[in-house]
């Protein structure tokens, strides 16, 4: 009997060794076919020869046991073995091990700061997860996101929530990890975006802009000496939602007039969360999915999509938004406008969650940097009022949208915080195409299919290799160039390298929506500082302030942003 059980265990380990080979390189993402491994295998040595055992059950106990425990052996011997393909790059024994370690990292909301003190320790590049890099090697970008780059990465299998429509892999025209494919759609949105679009977006801008600026100046004339106390982040993020609505659908939010009565920035908020968690390990969104009350905030954002999708689609608009192109681009496709809506209302949901909360944090971060650096707010101010002098018949500042972007200090101003706190800190990831075996990253290393490199901004951008002196600290000048005057050369030995500043990532995936939000937040800034005095509420030092600000920033794929309490008076012009 002894002897049967000896064979079983061999069997078993030999099981487990096979079943990591198969495992092996890549994180498994069909959940149904590793449940099954996982539980067909072993059973298979223990059903053959437990005719002949005495206590069957204690027998099937051991199998499973020695089973889990040889495989479990074997995969973190391998992980931590040179020869794994890895293994020449250094990083944690946990992140060498496992991703649950990024999982929990990432609960916190500190992911970015986590991979900061990693690349301060180990180096430009360094392993993050059994099979996945993180990279601030400048040089690697053309290669990892730029045009010599690679399709997006396993990150996004686990960042799905909704279960793809029609036969697809993809939500949206972010998830989309073939490079094919991506091209394809992206066309629509090049179309949508391109420089002759813009007038027609800031056409619908500049009434929004104009109703942020009227209800804070509503607010100021009800206040106590004409001052309001608000929370400045999110009455911004109030706006961006509102001009997203516009710009996806032709107008659908009215946040700033009415609030959140319907729970969308709330359901949007919260719905940042559980994919920040499970883009770490894939397999767990597939269990996630499945479970009817997961994911809820989302669904009923879909719902919401689905809806005034339908309601967009009968308008009759005389400005091009948005889901005009992305309609046009249906239109000329061979399957019908029925079978593409999926995707033409994920993409339109798209561009309410990418283009909502990344401008409202940036514009959030510039007012508060703004506040804890007065030297640069005057300098931007004056900027201001030379470039604008004009009123209207209300005695309201004119801001002409054309102007802003030959505003040196204003435009210096966003890529510093842009630069400080990018809306994407970290999580920029590809990996070499299914099929393709791996990739070549220039000359530098070959990194094999099922591995994942990431370029995080928010550590990129803090490397004093690529912005020096002082990269942690605000400096608008170190983006000004000295003008033929002398006016903005004050500083001029600053180390700016601007092929290491990817706030709006790099290559054929970068942000769709770029020229938008540049121009969403001159405009935004530009009203505020010119309609408004403004200052923080509470009475702490201006350090602590800024800590506070950065502290309450959370890596949830974008900055998840905190309160922003600061006072508020209309200036006499
Ligand atoms: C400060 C504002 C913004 C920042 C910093 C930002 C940043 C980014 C980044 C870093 C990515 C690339 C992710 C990757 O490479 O994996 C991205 C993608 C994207 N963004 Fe933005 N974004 C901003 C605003 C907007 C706005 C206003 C829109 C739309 C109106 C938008 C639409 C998109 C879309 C559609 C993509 C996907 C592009 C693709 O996969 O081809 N973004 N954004």
């Amino acid at each position: 009997m002894e002897q049967f059980f000896k064979r079983i265990l061999v069997l078993e380990a030999c099981g487990a060794i096979a079943t990591h080979l198969w495992l092996k390189r890549s994180e498994p993402s069909s959940l149904f076919l590793v449940c099954s491994v996982l539980s067909l295998v072993p059973f298979f040595p223990f059903f053959v020869f437990s005719p002949s055992l005495a206590s069957p059950i204690s027998g099937m106990f051991l199998s499973y046991l020695v089973y889990s425990v040889t495989l479990a052996t074997s995969v973190v011997a391998y992980r931590i073995s040179s020869f794994h393909p890895l293994s020449k790059h250094p990083g944690p024994l946990i992140c060498k091990i496992t991703k649950l370690w990024s999982v929990w990292v990432a609960l916190k909301g500190d992911t970015h700061l986590y991979h900061k003190r990693l690349h301060d320790k180990y180096g430009p590049t360094v392993r993050i997860g059994p099979n996945e890099l993180s990279t601030v090697d400048k040089d690697l970008i053309p290669f990892v996101l730029g045009s010599q780059g690679m399709p997006k990465g396993q990150l996004w299998d686990g960042r799905r929530f909704d279960q793809p429509k029609n036969g697809n892999e993809y939500n949206s025209l972010i998830d989309v990890r073939d490079l094919q494919i991506h091209a394809q759609l992206r066309k629509a949105w090049n179309k949508a975006f391109a420089p002759s679009s813009m007038r027609d977006y800031e056409e619908i801008l500049v009434p929004r802009v104009a109703q942020l600026g009227d209800h804070l100046a509503h607010a100021c004339k009800n206040g106590n000496d004409h001052v309001v106390h608000v929370d400045l982040a999110k009455w911004i993020s109030f706006f961006s939602f509102d001009f997203m609505g516009d710009i996806a659908f032709g107008g659908c939010f009215e946040l700033m007039r009415d609030g959140d009565k319907e729970g969308m920035w709330k359901n949007m908020e919260s719905g940042l969360y559980l994919p920040s968690i499970t883009q770490h390990v894939p397999w767990i969104a597939v269990v996630l999915r499945s479970l009817p009350f997961f994911g809820s905030g989302m669904q009923a954002l879909t719902r919401f999509g689905v809806f005034h999708a339908k309601r967009r689609a009968a308008l009759e608009l005389k400005k091009k938004d948005l889901f005009y192109y992305l309609l046009e681009a249906s239109n000329t496709s061979s399957t019908s406008v029925e079978e593409q809506l999926p995707i033409i209302v994920g993409n339109a949901i798209l561009t309410i969650v990418a283009g909502s909360d990344t401008t409202a944090s940036v514009m959030s971060s510039i007012i508060c940097y703004l506040l804890c650096h007065p030297d640069v707010y005057e300098r931007l101010r004056d900027e201001l009022d030379h470039a604008f002098p004009y009123l209207d018949a209300d005695g309201v500042p004119v801001i002409e949208p054309e102007k802003l972007s030959s505003l040196n200090l204003l435009n210096a101003v966003i890529n510093e915080t842009l630069r400080l706190l990018p809306a994407v800190p970290t999580s920029l990831q590809r990996a070499p195409a299914r099929g393709s075996g791996g990739q070549m990253l220039g000359t530098s290393f070959f990194i094999p299919e099922g591995t994942g490199i990431q370029v995080p901004p928010y550590v990129l951008h803090r490397d004093p290799r690529y912005f020096s002196p002082d990269p942690d600290a605000f400096i608008p000048d170190r983006w000004l160039t000295p003008s033929k005057d002398g006016k903005d050369s004050q500083v001029p030995e600053f180390l700016t390298m601007r092929d290491a500043f990817i706030p709006f990532s790099s290559g054929p995936a970068n942000c769709a929506g770029k020229s938008l939000a540049l121009t969403e937040m001159r405009t935004v800034i530009a009203l505020l500082l010119k309609r408004f005095d403004l200052g923080f509420e509470s009475k702490g030092s201006l350090e602590v302030e800024r800590a506070k600000w950065e502290s309450q920033m959370k890596d949830r794929f974008v900055f998840a942003k905190g309160k922003l309490p600061i006072w508020l008076k209309e200036r006499r012009l």
